[in-house]
């Protein structure tokens, strides 16, 4: 132990005095059988297994609830010595006092079990090995103080007093001490050897007295105490000294017993009275500190309580060492005794060191924090409220920080998850494709032809359902609100639009319709977001390995389909539309001749003409609930809708003629000199054909490639284009585009709308898709899908056999679309908005059958004007425009090869569940 002081003072202020939380340290010893206990034969029923375990080893059956077993810091079997005790159970709490520490041992048991027995021997040891301490420990000064008193009948009683009769002692109440015993003699040891006297005279004034069970029975609680306070010599004298004080306690406490046993009476049973009331107080007091500082804790129950209430559970280390008979006529004892020790050891105590500090170096120490807490107060932003504003300031960098790493890794967990899905879904819709191909080629499918049809149709039908239970806005995400199509300020839609009508599928959704309602189920929506780029191009990675693109895109050099603007013919039914054929289901089809190369270059005009002139306000209105506003809005402004080339806008004013893009006249001569300048590329894919159907969905294929040709040739394509007479300002914005994507989106966009009519999509799928998707980047994935999924369809049409029949009911399921659009006019158009559509549409207002003329010739061409047209009429014709906008999502891969059985692809088309 060294010196305390300046710096050592300081941190051990700093720890609060070194405290810290331990527990009551237990023993138990065993005394030998005495004499009268062997005289009577009393068996030994208690055996210590090992250090810690005592255990009752009486076999015979034993009624009580009491266990057989106690485990305690250390049990001391009978042929222990007290040595040996104190070294193990007492030594080190009894020498915590030399370090500032207080302590105390306490001798506790039946009467005639050994308590002082034990305590006077490890008193001894004690103090001998405190006194070897001290000469160990020459550069302190130590000062030693000794009291002694018992409480005998309640009555405390100096043991040191020279009076032969001292009268009983008072307690006292000391704010700062505690319980303290008044006028109690204090004695400092001159050296051990007076110690020792002094110990022997306090044993000789001690209330002893003989019992049955005991010759020198004590009959009262004996507390010896050891203070000792020590100082560095080296300090002493400085303003800096401070002292160690601490006490330690030698309590040997009266015998508990049980009058009957004791034979006691007169003053031996007052005196038993007394001690198992106090001893009964202690039990009550230690078992209270045994479950913690809570409520009240009778000390003052008891003078003995209330003179060791600080060394109970308190600041001061304690060691308790129970004594016990291991007779069997003491068995109830011996018992008892177990369970207070069971209990002491449950308390907690928080012993810390004492230190006093000299009167100088109070003061002194005083003034110091007097004069920094003034100094805080004065001066709030002084050095001490700097450092803690500063600690504060990198506290908040590091939470900062942590929460930034804690981003990041979110959104490299987000990103890894994601890019699993995706990699998933891509081999999960590469297996189902394989598959359903596998699958299609067999027997069974075929043999379920038989009910495609009813099938086809329920799935087409169950399109708006589908839709409108996406569409529900309360649900909206602020992305889908984003994405919401947006009406122009100077066209808000007229009332009589706004007449909110029941969604279309309940009107029109056939019962029992449940693989309608699988297929939505199947569609899945992956979340893509801000990681839709990447992805998109992971998945295009995905698809450039894919061979079977090459197989889905057979190179048939046929007739393409002209663009028969709509209007442009009056005649309804079979009528003939421009130089075209309609067939049976409304489908405008092209005479077989028409010019396919003049269609490429129709289609790669339409697409650049429209990055420049495909303004947001167009398209917007294109998608607007109202029809109406967006034909007036026509009318106003000539150069809107798109300018699309070559075609005749319905509704579009006969004397604007001059002001309109060349018609598909014009190119007659330009194509051919486009043609020239690419280098023959479209040609080679245009063969003339004689077939009208089928054959025109070859052609679109020869079409597309040959758009294709002509797209990849990047500046000859444009420089093919503004051979055709292109506005000036178009080839600027082409040349001057950062990026490839607005041409990308624009061929992209072409070639699914000519799969559509290739395939016969429904046209609410077409519908939604159109309006969904206009040139977000983000987009690049879903049209990379929608085209992969419709060269399938393609490609298994082209091959006959099945397909053949799979076309046929595609047909069946269009036609039948087109009769349920038929009857949405009259529910969602009033007269006089039908008259304008027909006008607009070229139906004769005098003709029959307006409605279902108007039906059959939507979605019949493939141009950029026609196909925004039909959309917009579908879209207010299902509702679509009412309800806002579908997620994108619903339009990824959704493949699902497991319920193939269902008949459904997840595809929400009436031609994918046809073709199963
Ligand atoms: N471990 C021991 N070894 C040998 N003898 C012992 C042991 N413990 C106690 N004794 C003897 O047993 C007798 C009773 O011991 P002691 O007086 O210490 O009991 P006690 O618990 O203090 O009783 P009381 O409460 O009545 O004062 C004594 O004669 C003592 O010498």
């Amino acid at each position: 132990m060294g010196t305390i002081g300046g710096e050592e003072m300081a941190r051990w202020e700093k720890d609060e005095g070194g405290a810290k939380e331990e527990r009551i340290v237990v023993s138990v010893r065993m005394r030998p059988l005495n004499a009268t206990e062997m005289e009577k034969s009393d068996p030994s029923d208690w055996d210590c297994i090992n250090d810690t375990t005592i255990v009752f080893k009486n076999s015979l059956p034993d009624r009580s609830v009491y266990p057989t077993a106690y485990t305690f810091d250390r049990v001391f079997a009978c042929d222990c010595n007290t040595r040996r005790v104190y070294d193990e159970g007492a030594k080190e709490v009894a020498l915590s006092v030399v370090s500032g520490i207080n302590a105390s041992i306490f001798a506790y048991g039946q009467t005639s079990s050994g308590k002082t027995y034990t305590m006077a021997g490890i008193t001894e040891h004690a103090m001998e090995d405190i006194y070897d301490y001290m000469q160990k420990h020459e550069e302190r000064d130590f000062v030693l103080r000794f009291s002694a008193m018992e409480i005998y009948n309640e009555a405390v009683r100096d043991l040191l007093s020279s009076d032969g009769s001292p009268p009983p002692l008072r307690l006292l109440d000391d704010p700062e001490r505690g319980t303290v015993v008044e006028k109690l003699t204090e004695e400092t040891p001159r050296d051990q050897w007076h110690l020792r006297e002094l110990l022997s005279t306090c044993a000789a004034q001690r209330q002893v007295e003989e019992t049955s069970l005991n010759e020198t029975s004590s009959r009262s609680h004996q507390i010896l105490r050891l203070t000792v306070e020590s100082t560095a010599r080296e300090s002493k004298g400085r303003d800096s000294s401070s002292t160690l004080l601490a006490a330690v306690n030698f309590v040997d406490l009266a015998g508990s017993e049980r009058a009957s046993q004791a034979s006691s009476a007169g003053n031996r049973l007052k005196e038993g009275c007394h001690i198992n009331r106090s001893l009964l107080t202690l039990g009550t007091v230690i078992r209270k500190l045994s479950k913690g500082r809570t409520g009240h804790i009778p000390y003052r129950d008891s003078k003995l309580t209330r003179i060791l209430q600080p060394f109970l559970g308190g600041n001061a280390r304690t060691a308790i060492i129970c004594t016990m008979s291991p007779a069997r006529s003491h068995i109830e004892q011996s018992r008892n005794t177990l369970l207070f020790a069971s209990c002491a050891k449950q308390v907690v105590i928080n012993a810390q060191v004492n230190v006093v500090m000299s009167d100088k170096a109070l003061v002194k120490h005083l003034q110091r924090e007097l004069a920094r807490l003034e100094h805080e107060l004065r001066y709030p932003g002084s050095a001490s409220f700097a450092h803690h504003s500063d600690a504060l300031r990198d506290k908040d960098s590091q939470i900062k920080k942590m929460e930034r790493e804690i981003k990041e890794l979110m959104q490299q967990r987000d990103l890894a998850h994601s890019r699993l899905e995706d990699l998933l879904h891509a081999v999960a819709d590469e297996q189902s494709s394989r598959r359903w191909e596998d699958w299609s080629r067999s027997p069974a499918s075929h043999a379920r032809g038989e009910c495609e049809d009813a099938l086809s149709i329920s799935a087409a039908y169950q399109i708006p359902d589908f839709y409108s239970s996406r569409f529900d806005l309360s649900k909206e995400s602020s992305e889908q609100r984003k994405r919401r199509i947006e009406l122009p300020d100077e066209m808000e839609p007229p009332p009589r639009w706004s007449i909110s009508s029941p969604p279309l599928h309940e009107s029109i959704l056939q019962p029992g319709n449940k693989d309608a309602e699988e297929h939505c189920k199947e569609v899945r929506c992956v979340e893509i977001h801000a990681l839709s780029t990447t992805r998109s191009e992971e998945f295009f990675n995905l698809l450039s390995n894919d061979e079977s693109e090459s197989d889905l895109l057979p190179l048939t050099g046929e007739c393409g389909l002209g663009d028969p603007a709509p209007g442009s013919e009056g005649a309804a039914g079979e009528q003939s539309i421009g130089t075209g054929t309609k067939t049976t289901d409304g489908v405008v089809k092209p005479c077989p001749g028409e010019s396919s190369p003049l269609n490429s270059v129709q289609k790669i005009m339409s697409s650049r003409e429209l990055i420049l002139t495909r303004s947001r306000s167009c398209k917007a209105s294109l998608m607007n609930s109202s029809i109406l506003s967006w034909l007036e809005h026509v009318e106003r402004d000539s150069k809107t809708p798109p300018k699309i080339a070559g075609e005749k806008l319905p509704g579009r004013p006969e004397e604007d003629e001059s002001s309109r893009l060349p018609v598909a006249s014009d190119y007659d001569v330009e194509s051919e000199k486009l043609s020239a300048e690419v280098g023959g590329e479209a040609d080679d894919h245009v063969i003339a054909s004689s077939s009208a159907e089928d054959d025109g969905r070859k052609q679109l294929a020869s079409d597309q490639e040959a758009q294709e040709g002509v797209l990849s040739e990047g500046h000859g394509a444009e420089k093919s284009i503004k051979n055709v007479g292109m506005d000036a300002n178009v080839l600027c914005s082409l040349e001057s585009s950062p990026s490839r994507w607005p041409l990308e989106f624009e061929g992209k966009q072409r070639e699914i709308i000519q799969l559509w009519h290739a395939c016969d999509v429904p046209l609410v799928h077409r519908t939604c898709f159109f309006l969904l998707f206009d040139g977000d980047p983000a987009d690049s994935f879903y049209m990379e899908v929608e085209c992969r999924r419709l060269s399938f369809l393609r490609n298994t049409f082209s091959r006959g056999g099945a397909g053949g029949d799979l076309v046929a009911s595609s047909s069946r399921c269009l036609r039948r679309e087109r009769e349920m659009l038929c009857k949405q006019m009259r529910k969602k158009l009033s007269p006089e908005e039908r008259e304008r559509v027909y006008a607009r549409w070229g139906v004769a207002l005098s003709s029959k059958q307006r409605r279902l003329q108007l039906a059959r010739r939507l979605w019949t061409a493939t141009d950029l004007a026609h196909v925004a047209e039909s959309a917009s009429v579908v879209a207010k014709l299902t509702g679509f425009a009412e309800r806002g906008q579908a997620m994108k999502e619903m339009f990824e891969l959704s493949f699902t090869p497991q319920q193939i059985h269902k008949r459904s692809f997840s595809w929400m088309h009436g031609k994918s569940s046809s073709l199963v």
